[in-house]
């Protein structure tokens, strides 16, 4: 980072800033920002993403046991996000209306499942799936930002946000819910046509609001996702759009979920299925069905900010690029299929993908850590983790792969995660499983981790509880749940699954466009997309 005088070349100031509210990009070439600068950016200049300087030590966490998760988010947000950005009034404000849109009144509860297994409830928001947990957060973040840098500006003069997204179904309409009639944003999400469950489409493309568009893209999750970061990479679009991302490149998305991993742990504290004598400081496993290692990186920022977890299991389905990683320290997309499409498509399709792109994140810290071994000063070792990981990444792009890393580098993932990779055929098992011995049915992707966590279980030191991250409502994946469960006796999808919000919506008006999995046809239906509603505001005003 260059300074003079204590400010940052990109103008934050070290006195108002401390070094968890700055941020740098993981591949080096961008630092010294401010939180609403990598919040309204996403995606760092040279292709990198978004990470703090310095991960902030909670070092009062256990004074946090009793609070709400409303307060507890407040006190883990303001950690990296300077009050000189967000006065803590109106940061308390944001958190609060974000989650006052939630179903349980604990936000995220935590249930009892089997043994030492306890299960994570992410799914009470709008949508029914963890990701409303951070973009009703992001929506409204957007907001305010958006409202501040547009005070007395009018027409083009505005400050105006063209989000563009990549879905497999989930984060679709999450973001959509999240930033659905907003005054200036557009939101474009492009899902794999004919590769989300029935219901995640039917979520997305029957919000009729003038500033969502829905894009059907000829390709898989992986070309969608391929698709946004051309866009975020394209000078042409960059020079006449700001755009803006909502999938987890976007650094607000992954902070946002760090606070139920805290959440859960007190939660699992209180409870009386602890295991007997579990305190605070006693250490807890979390297994996490994993795609784009989103969610399980805010669970590693949770570790390294002081909660005593002792594992970290990355579940992944049979698209296992994680898991292959975890166990030979190679990341490499998985070429070996015959088929066309390398991605394999499973009953838990919110994680069919090729290359998980927060990943990118956990390397540099495992670079970072290990550049400091050499023992020279902090700017290097983050020169060379902005280095290396740049290196890694071109690899990926180029030769599909890149390692065995380091045997330091390995060793040190694997003090903090371990992986498993569950079949189809796995999934329903443990579908059926559950459903027969507690009555409890779960989602393809929370099977994944149930099925990761009982295998955990087996080699976890005595009274080590296991958290499980439920990350979808059953009744969005009602072709999975219906395969396990169509021949238990009495399971009726209609009556113990569905939920009263999902009736009828497939009787609703559409709104969807195809697009071929071209980025600059896409290009082109973004920029035509803004233009009508710019056009629309004018005409309106
Ligand atoms: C239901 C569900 N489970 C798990 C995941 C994987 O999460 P992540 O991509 O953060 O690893 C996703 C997609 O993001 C999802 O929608
Ligand atoms: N599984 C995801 C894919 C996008 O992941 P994100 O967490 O990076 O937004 C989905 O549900 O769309």
């Amino acid at each position: 980072m260059s300074e003079t005088n204590g400010i940052t070349a990109n103008g934050v100031s070290e006195q108002t800033h401390t070094p968890s509210q700055r941020y740098l990009s993981t591949r080096g070439e961008d630092s010294g920002l401010s939180f609403e600068e990598v919040v309204l950016k996403g995606l760092a200049t040279d292709g990198g993403l978004y990470i703090p300087e310095e991960i902030p030590q909670a070092a009062d966490w256990q004074s946090w046991k009793d609070l709400s998760f409303v307060d507890l988010a407040f006190n883990i947000l303001s950690l990296y996000i300077s009050p000189a950005e967000i006065p803590p009034a109106d940061l308390k404000d944001i958190i609060q209306r974000s989650y006052a849109t939630f179903r349980s009144e604990q936000v995220t509860p935590l249930i009892h499942l089997k043994d030492n297994i306890h299960l994570l409830e992410l799914f009470h928001g709008p949508t029914f799936a963890f990701k409303d947990v951070a973009l009703q957060f992001l929506g409204n973040l957007f907001e305010y930002f958006l409202v501040r840098r547009n005070a007395g500006k009018t027409g083009r003069d505005r400050y105006h946000l063209t989000v563009v997204g990549a879905t497999s179904g989930d984060t679709g309409s999450a973001a959509i819910y999240g930033l659905r009639g907003k005054k200036d944003v557009s939101v474009f999400m492009l899902h794999p046509k004919g590769r989300v469950s029935p219901i995640q489409e039917l979520q997305m493309t029957t919000v009729l609001d003038a500033n969502v568009h829905n894009l059907a893209v000829a390709g898989n999750f992986d070309n969608c996702q391929d698709i946004v970061k051309a866009l975020f990479a394209d000078p042409e679009i960059n020079a006449t759009h700001r755009l803006g991302a909502v999938n987890s490149i976007n650094w607000a998305r992954i902070l946002a979920q760090t606070v139920y991993y805290f959440h859960s742990y007190f939660a699992l504290a209180r409870s009386p299925a602890a295991p007997s004598g579990f305190k605070l400081g006693d250490k807890v496993r979390f297994s996490v069905p994993s795609g784009n290692f989103g969610d399980i990186l805010a669970g590693y920022f949770a570790y390294r900010m002081g909660l005593p977890v002792d594992k970290l299991i990355v579940a992944t389905n049979e698209n296992d690029i994680l898991d292959r990683f975890f166990k030979t320290g190679r990341y490499e997309k998985n070429t070996s299929s015959n088929s066309a499409d390398p991605v394999k498509e499973t009953l838990s399709p919110a994680m069919d993908i090729l290359v998980s792109s927060n990943f990118e994140r956990l390397l540099w810290f495992l670079a970072y850590e290990f550049a400091a071994t050499a023992g020279l000063d902090d700017a290097w070792n983050k020169k060379q983790a902005g280095q290396e990981v740049s290196v890694w990444l071109r690899d990926l792009k180029t030769k599909g792969g890149f390692g065995p890393v380091h045997d330091d580098i390995l060793s040190a993932g694997r003090r903090t995660f371990e992986s498993e990779r569950v079949s189809d055929e796995e999934t329903l098992a443990t579908i059926r499983d559950l459903y027969r011995q507690v009555g409890y049915v779960l989602d393809p992707h929370t099977a994944v981790g149930v099925e990761a966590a009982r295998r955990s279980a087996t080699r976890t030191p005595e009274g080590v509880p296991i958290i499980s991250l439920s990350t979808a409502h059953p009744a969005k994946f009602a072709g999975a749940v219906n395969l396990a469960l169509k021949d238990e006796e009495g399971f009726d999808f209609e009556a113990k699954v569905l939920p009263p919000e999902f009736v009828g919506l497939d009787k609703k008006e559409k709104r969807v466009q195809d697009v071929a999995n071209d980025w600059k046809a896409v290009r082109d239906v973004v920029r035509a997309g803004v233009e009508e509603e710019l056009k629309a505001a004018e005409a309106s005003s």
